[in-house]
């Protein structure tokens, strides 16, 4: 049974799929403390959070069990992502859910501030009819600078041309192309700050985007600007702006965000006359919320059963059509991993892995995770090591992980081979799928075999002599190990040669050194494969 913590408020309707499923239990309890948080977590498979709950260091550490964090929303400047990454733990988030509430929001907000509905509505209730003091601009006509043209932005850009808006729009990802196709000016924030009468932000908060508008951009600034923030406190730097708005250069400002969340009493945006605010309300739709609470929930479920899964924010994401190709392999790959590292004694050093035909086509980092995955598992135990932090403790232990890539294939589709060198040696094995026979060990070191890869295996390394086959079939016999498969691999007559035995269990390990007491017997050792 899986356990699942809810600790922010989210909807029932996402976290009822959980509530359903035979193999979890949920316990919602939303405003913890960190301390109360990192009393309970280790108890949990897996969190769902909202942007309330801090989920730092200390409660990653905590959480013994915890296998994923699940983000109801988009933003994870809540999460500790790199603690997170350490421990294996994946994070994921529901990136789509919000975005048309949050665009919506941030119309409001414009045409709020445009046309003074807060501070109207306040007078008005307060018995005061005042007509005079509340003439707004319209949108139609006026320029609208977009700082950051992902889902919300390009949302937002969309909409605005239905009001008539001309639209500058800034990001690092904008080509001329698309913003051409998009009947958008591709723009710098300079340009946009000189010349829009608008301005909204749409971007995360980054340490580059921390206070991207800022005293040097307000001196430059067109004056009678209105400013709108639904995306993160902190991208507009909260003190100049204020500043800002007193000397007349911005006319009007609307901020969902705030650096600090929530803002303190004395915060100079709660009295000012020209800011209006919100409770960072931008994703509290009826609708939003049961999208990114399915969403999350959904993934969190297949994370726990071990299927495949999308949006993981500590995890590059996988292409399509990359996914299709490399998938057959993963298995296979961590296999090969897990045996090269029983093969091989001493402290690894380096990682080749060779990827020949057309798998080296596409970009192989996925099917390298794996096998990484399956070389550090023998070391560090298959408990610590999983596809989100594989590659990062790889690179904390200095291992260095080289990848080739060829075309030719020595005969088959596609083959794979993981060299690992050691302080002590260098060892190779090497395998491909084969049309109706899955996955096989085709080589090992310079020897040709064909093996699944599968099982309690045992690997002889001796010499080609006459009669090894029948000592070692009277070894494993006379110790009660049944021999399923046998392989014998040679590069020339007479020399060097290794036998591959898959036996029904595990072989005793007196079993093992009795095996070099036999004549032309070089070693065994014994291979598990899950
Ligand atoms: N107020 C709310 O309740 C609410 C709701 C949803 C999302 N958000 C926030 O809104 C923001 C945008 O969300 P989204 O879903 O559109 O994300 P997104 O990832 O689709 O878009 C963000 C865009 O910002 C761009 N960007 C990054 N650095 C930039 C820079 N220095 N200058 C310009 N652009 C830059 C990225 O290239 C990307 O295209 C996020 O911060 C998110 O957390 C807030
Ligand atoms: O990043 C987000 O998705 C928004 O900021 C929404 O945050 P919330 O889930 O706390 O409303």
């Amino acid at each position: 049974m899986f356990k699942v913590l809810v600790s922010d408020p989210i909807s029932d309707m996402g976290i009822q799929q959980l509530m359903d499923a035979q193999d979890i239990s949920v316990d919602k309890k939303p405003g913890l403390s960190e301390d109360e948080l990192v009393a309970i977590i280790g108890q949990y498979d897996a969190l769902l959070v909202r942007s309330q709950t801090r989920v730092t260091e200390r409660v990653m550490e905590a959480g013994k069990q915890l296998k994923v964090v699940g983000r109801a929303g988009v933003g994870v400047d809540n999460i500790d992502l790199e603690a997170a990454t350490q421990r294996g733990i994946i994070v994921i988030n529901a990136p789509d859910g919000n975005t048309i509430t949050t665009c919506e929001h941030t119309f409001a907000m414009m045409m709020a501030v445009a046309r003074h509905i807060p501070q109207a509505y306040l007078k008005t209730v307060g018995g005061v009819w005042d007509r005079k003091s509340f003439v707004g601009v319209e949108l139609r006509n006026k320029v609208l600078g977009v700082l950051g043209m992902g889902r919300i932005g390009s949302e937002v850009a969309k909409r605005a041309k239905a009001f008539g808006m001309e639209i500058m729009g800034y990001d690092p990802f904008l080509t001329e192309e698309r913003a051409e196709k998009m009947g958008i000016k591709l723009s710098s924030v300079e340009d946009i700050v000189r010349n829009a009468d608008f301005m909204t932000v749409h971007t995360p908060l980054t340490p580059e985007t921390r206070h991207m508008i800022g005293k040097a951009q307000f001196e430059i600034m067109k004056p009678g600007m209105r400013i709108v923030n639904c995306a993160r406190g902190g991208i507009i730097d909260e003190y100049a702006l204020v500043e800002a708005v007193d000397q007349g250069i911005v006319a009007g400002a609307a901020f969902d965000v705030f650096e600090v969340e929530p803002p303190t009493e004395d915060h100079p945006f709660l009295k000012h006359p020209k800011i209006i605010v919100t409770p960072h309300l931008g994703a509290s739709t009826v609708e939003a919320q049961e999208n990114v609470a399915i969403d999350v929930s959904e993934q969190v479920l297949h994370i726990l059963r071990n299927e495949p899964f999308r949006n993981a924010v500590n995890m590059p994401p996988i292409p399509a059509d990359v996914l299709n190709k490399l998938q057959p392999y993963f298995s296979l790959g961590e296999r090969l991993g897990s045996f090269i590292a029983q093969l091989t004694e001493g402290a690894v050093e380096e990682i080749t892995v060779s990827y020949s035909g057309d798998v080296a086509d596409v970009d192989t980092q996925p099917l390298t995770r794996h096998i990484v995955k399956g070389i550090l598992s023998h070391h560090l135990g298959s408990e610590q090591v999983n596809l989100v932090n594989s590659m990062h403790l790889a690179k904390q232990r200095g291992l260095n992980i080289v990848t080739q890539k060829s075309n030719a294939a020595k005969g088959f589709t596609n083959l794979l081979s993981v060299t690992l060198r050691t302080k002590k040696e260098e060892r190779l094995v090497a395998g491909t799928l084969l049309n109706g026979y899955g996955a096989r060990i085709v080589q090992i070191d310079k020897f040709p075999v064909d093996v699944a890869p599968e099982g309690n295996l045992i690997l002889v390394s001796h010499n080609d002599k006459p009669g090894i086959i029948g000592r070692v079939g009277t070894l494993l016999g006379s110790n009660d190990v049944n021999i399923a498969t046998m392989q014998v691999g040679r590069k020339i007559v007479g020399g060097a040669a290794i036998m591959v035995l898959t036996v029904d269990k595990g072989v005793p390990k007196n079993v093992l050194t009795d095996f070099a007491q036999l004549p032309d017997i070089n070693n065994a050792k014994e291979i598990i494969l899950f």
